[in-house]
């Protein structure tokens, strides 16, 4: 298959229990035309093996070998999950030739046939032009089904990524990109941002969200001791849509978190303000689908990165299930 790469059983090793005490002996490995409707509750990760929109925006490069590094660091992380809850990885979407939006195209595909076999989906990325694709496949999946359903993009990051794309679609496009689709099709774009830095968006982005009604929370008050405050706004959000799509770009961490990202933020937000968050979120019953985009291994530090994005997928796990 174009644009695909089988699982790698390869990458998921560690210490051996044989009582499937940790994560690489609990995960499957499955391609993704094997996925099938599950009998039990089901995770399925698949990596966004693209960093070719963080060249486009002047970015740098390495996101592309990050999915699997992840995937590793998660497999020697412990396994709590039910034995009634099944964990695949279906490999990656690939991007060798610089087609960013037909490897875009291949992920909106995969995420809706994920969600059509009742998986719960975590995409790795990449960059984060990932998100471009993601809600595609969402909305795309929710627009089969006969009730129309609306959708809450929540990401958590240092920038809006509402780049116009009058020069091309890049990693600080693609929420632009959906709420210009949004408008012209007359659907609503319902898209809550956390932890936005001053000092990384110009006057233009801050003027986007502005008429694009965005909701955002600045990263000097996206911390815990706001969680009261921050959790009434992300219930208002989530109450006025159906379904929730979470989007985490990794360079909204304070870089003393996350070194291994394109732009590291200094200043960014902790993960613990993070975590709360993601309760509230998972608490609401409707968070469909997640992805982490911006992990990059040529610069990170110790696996500190990779190891924070596996922290995530762990903690998103455990608590959705
Ligand atoms: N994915 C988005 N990237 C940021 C990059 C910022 C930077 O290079 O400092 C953006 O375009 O705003
Ligand atoms: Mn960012
Ligand atoms: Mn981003």
């Amino acid at each position: 298959m174009r644009r695909y790469r089988n699982p790698n059983k390869d990458i998921w090793q560690g210490r051996v229990s044989n009582k499937f005490l940790y994560l690489h002996e609990k995960v499957r490995c499955v391609p993704l035309n094997e996925i099938s409707e599950p009998s039990k509750k089901s995770i399925t990760l698949l990596g966004y093996a693209c960093d070719e929109g963080v060249k486009r925006n002047e970015g740098r490069i390495g996101a592309v070998k990050s999915p699997e590094i992840v995937k590793s660091s998660l497999g020697k992380f412990p396994n709590h999950l039910a034995s009634t809850v099944v964990l695949q990885d279906a490999g990656a979407i690939t991007c060798e030739d610089g087609n960013m939006e037909e490897t875009q195209a291949k992920l909106s595909t995969a995420i809706y046939t994920l969600l059509e076999k009742k998986q719960f989906p975590i995409i790795l990325g990449g960059g984060h032009d990932m998100a471009y694709g993601h809600y595609h496949g969402i909305k795309n999946f929710l627009d089969s089904e006969k009730s129309k359903q609306t959708i809450g993009i929540i990401n958590f990051d240092a920038h809006f990524d509402l780049r116009q794309n009058t020069n091309g679609n890049n990693s600080g496009t693609p929420f632009y990109q959906i709420a210009s689709e949004s408008k012209k099709q007359d659907v609503p774009f319902n898209y809550l941002c956390l932890g936005i830095r001053k000092d990384a968006n110009d006057r233009i982005l801050f003027q986007t969200a502005k008429e694009l009604n965005v909701t955002y929370i600045l990263s000097d008050t996206f911390q815990m001791q706001f969680l009261d405050e921050i959790n009434t706004w992300i219930d208002a959000f989530i109450k006025n849509v159906d379904k929730v799509y979470v989007t985490i770009d990794l360079d909204g961490f304070s870089s003393a978190y996350a070194p291994g990202v394109s732009a590291p933020s200094p200043m960014g937000f902790t993960p613990q303000i993070v975590l709360e968050c993601l309760k509230t979120i998972i608490s609401s019953g409707k968070l469909i689908s997640l992805d982490i985009a911006e992990m990059n291994p040529k610069f990170d530090i110790d696996d500190q990165t990779a190891k924070l994005a596996a922290s995530l997928v762990h903690y998103i796990m455990h608590t959705i299930y």
